[in-house]
């Protein structure tokens, strides 16, 4: 029999891959940015968070159980989030006394991602996102995913950004309180829909600095960083936002690798260094640029995060010159089934094979994707509970 007094909501929330990078908090209290940053978000059909968030008057403390196993929600990030959510909750429930009162209730939540945690695949992005989104839609809040947003961000600061799907802009914000720190949306996926991405996992091992503490040293101790925060990255947001409206893939790509780069540079340059990228992330680099010497154009765009694994966005007018040389030098990995099978193996017509044999022995995985949709409901009898509301799996 069901139990009636178990409410609940399911969301799935996607990854997002910055191309303008987050990396520095003006406020670690409010994590808010020292710089905006602009992404793409992922199609939740390869990578994606699905949450159910669930609460009764019978639960005895706020939980979250993720991937199976409990986790932690004591930290400040988690409590922020819910005693955001819970204060809109309430103020709905002061202005209609009919409504039962989910606020004074504890919530738990259950959480699976379909790829790697805390592996520099922006778990933590796609975590955060479905979080709020579930719980705004248990407790039927009308705050739009801008507002939202600004919840995601004190999760874990990209999480704001996979509130939308297509192109998103964090801005970084003036006041004080943080309020104005939110994401928009530049342009909806169905602008340029043909925008593909193709991630090399090189590892999926935990990180060995997490994002936070690196971005506080680097903030601490990198002499560069201040000039990329403050002049770099605001010069380049313009240009950013320009080049996606007008579906202008060369500079897409000229910024997106200039602002990895620039990244990784101001990690290098904190005391003691940071590396995130090793040697089969360079063999990346490599192969990308030479792809676009022997195309005579740019047209793929290479970006890494806090971790080894490449991302390579490009249009799918060119996915025989990416996507033929990728698979040459990794066809042995998992990820080419299926829809890939006819990408014919073979490097642009003056390409130098010798950039592609450092790069085959590193990928353990090729992940093909493509620019998707922000978070998605999903329908009561798919929710990761059972009628008496224990945890059961997605899949
Ligand atoms: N589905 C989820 N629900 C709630 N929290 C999550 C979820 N997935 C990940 N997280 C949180 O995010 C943390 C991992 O974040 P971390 O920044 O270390 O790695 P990442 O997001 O995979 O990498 P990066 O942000 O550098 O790309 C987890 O330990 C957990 O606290
Ligand atoms: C390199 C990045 O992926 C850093 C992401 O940092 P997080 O959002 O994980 O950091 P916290 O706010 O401390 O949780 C760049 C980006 O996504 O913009």
């Amino acid at each position: 029999m069901a139990n009636p007094s178990i409410y609940h909501a399911t969301a799935t929330a996607p990854v997002n891959i910055a191309v303008i990078k987050y990396w520095g908090k003006a406020s670690t209290k409010l994590n808010t940015p020292t710089n905006s940053s602009l992404s793409v978000t992922l199609s939740q059909d390869d990578l994606r968070t699905i949450t159910t968030a669930s609460c009764s008057a019978s639960f005895e403390s706020d939980a979250l159980w993720l991937n199976g196993t409990p986790h932690d929600v004591s930290n400040a990030r988690s409590q922020a989030c819910f005693a955001e959510l819970r204060a809109l909750r309430k103020a709905k429930e002061d202005k209609d006394s009919s409504l039962p009162p989910l606020s004074t209730y504890k919530l738990h939540l259950i959480s699976e991602n379909n790829f790697p945690t805390a592996a520099g695949l922006a778990s933590s992005a796609a975590g955060f996102a479905a979080f709020v989104r579930a719980i705004a839609d248990l407790y039927e809040l009308d705050e739009s995913p801008t507002e939202l947003s600004r919840i995601a961000r004190q999760g874990s600061g990209s999480a704001c950004r996979s509130l939308f799907g297509g192109y998103v802009a964090w801005e970084k914000g003036d006041r004080e309180d943080g309020q104005d720190s939110l994401a928009v949306q530049i342009e909806s996926e169905s602008h340029w829909p043909t925008m593909r991405a193709a991630i090399l996992v090189i590892s999926d091992a935990k990180k060995g600095v997490s994002s936070t503490s690196g971005m506080q040293a680097t903030v601490a101790t990198s002499t560069l960083f201040p000039n990329r925060a403050n002049f770099v990255v605001p010069a380049r947001m313009e240009a950013m936002k320009k080049a996606i409206v007008e579906k202008d893939f060369e500079t897409f790509a000229e910024l997106t690798m200039a602002d990895s780069n620039s990244f990784h540079a101001v990690c290098l340059d904190t005391i003691p260094p940071i590396f995130y990228m090793n040697d089969t992330s360079r063999a990346a680099v490599r192969v990308v640029e030479e792809i676009n010497r022997s195309a005579g154009k740019k047209v793929a765009a290479y970006t890494f995060d806090a971790g080894p694994n490449a991302v390579i966005y490009y249009d799918e007018a060119n996915q025989d010159l990416v996507l033929g040389t990728l698979k040459k030098a990794t066809s042995n990995v998992t990820g080419w089934s299926d829809k890939y099978t006819h990408i014919n193996a073979a490097v642009p017509e003056g390409f130098n094979e010798a950039f592609l044999e450092p790069l085959a022995g590193g990928v353990s995985r090729v992940i093909l994707t493509g620019v998707g949709s922000g978070p998605l409901k999903v329908p009561k009898e798919k929710a990761l509970i059972d009628e008496q509301g224990n945890p059961r799996s997605a899949t």
